[in-house]
């Protein structure tokens, strides 16, 4: 791809504005005539910002490394084929935590566009990643043959995102996946995550044990990092205010686990590229994904799966 050309505009328009997107840096962004938009990096397919109602909805932080050194702290990384650190005496053993989609660079196979009639522009970014992309590590860690494609589609409504995973190879493999979104918040004491009541958790931060969740809008107040199991994917997570209007609303599509994620204090501290300090109190991680078990696709097939989330509904 040639990333020197300058900033183009799609669609043709007339006098109809169109969204318009532009290649810049290996980032692509998109925006919409009514405002929002998106900006996606190649490195990772990681999507860096995300704007509606003309303000930011991602959280990204000021010492994430944009160049391709490490994975990027913010915005929404994509967790394949391994989720966390990668068990022992698995295929997925030598890569690092949390796979290779995050710290490979993706290609930008395109763009489409979509207006449902009513005026509801949306446009659609597609980037591709496959087994000859990767770095010689990463192909030696996990040599089969895959077809990786993630599309991020922006609308006035909200932002969606949704990976295709096909298998090339002869052989079955196990893959995770988790979309791991930095929602921005203003102040973490003030938000509730709903709809979690009665699921069962695995305490991440207490020794990976399992838990009921009791509480019908849980409240931040200390390092939480909880998989829960086993959601109805059509029902939103919500992130509400403590006086109940909703931030943000994630569905997703065949993705029955949720990470809630906040390093807090120390945890933040810890983490170098993770700035500043107290930007822990800036954010949470709604992480909608496919963790608790292994997706096993046989050669030749495809899976799907994906997120939406809606903001200030
Ligand atoms: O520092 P990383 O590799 O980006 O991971 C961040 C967090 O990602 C979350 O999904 C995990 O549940 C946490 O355990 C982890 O700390």
């Amino acid at each position: 791809m040639d990333r020197s050309k300058k900033p183009s505009a799609i669609g043709v328009g007339g006098s109809v504005p169109q969204p318009t997107v532009s290649i810049k840096d290996a980032t692509i962004e998109a925006s919409l005539p009514s405002g929002e938009s998106v900006t996606v990096y190649l490195y990772g397919a990681t999507v860096t910002s995300w704007k509606a109602n003309g303000e930011e909805q991602l959280f990204l932080s000021e010492k994430a490394l944009l160049d391709g050194s490490k994975p990027i702290r913010g915005g929404i990384p994509l967790v394949f084929p391994v989720f966390g650190p990668p068990p022992q005496n698995h295929a997925t053993s030598t890569l690092p935590q949390h796979g290779f989609a995050r710290n490979s660079t993706w290609e930008f196979l395109g763009k489409s566009s979509s207006d449902s009639g009513q005026g509801d522009l949306a446009v659609k970014l597609d980037f591709g990643l496959n087994h000859n992309m990767l770095s010689e590590d990463f192909k030696e860690a996990w040599p089969y043959e895959f077809g990786l494609v993630y599309s991020v589609t922006l609308s006035k409504d909200g932002l969606a995102t949704s990976l295709n995973v096909t298998n090339e190879s002869k052989k079955n493999f196990d893959f995770q996946v988790l979309m791991h979104t930095y929602l921005r918040v203003a102040d973490i004491s003030e938000i509730r995550v709903k709809n979690l009541e009665s699921k069962t958790y695995v305490d991440k931060v207490r020794n990976a044990s399992t838990h009921t969740e009791s509480s019908n809008a849980l409240p931040i107040a200390e390092e939480v990092d909880r998989v829960y199991q086993d959601l109805n994917p059509e029902k939103p997570i919500v992130v509400a205010s403590s006086d109940d209007k909703t931030l943000f609303s994630v569905t997703r599509e065949a993705l029955t686990d949720v990470v809630v994620w906040n390093p807090w204090i120390e945890k933040a501290k810890g983490m170098a590229d993770f700035s500043p300090d107290d930007a822990y109190k800036n954010m949470i991680c709604v992480e909608a994904g496919s963790v608790s078990a292994w997706q096993t696709l046989e050669a030749g097939d495809s899976w799907e799966g994906g997120q939406s989330i809606k903001s200030r509904l």
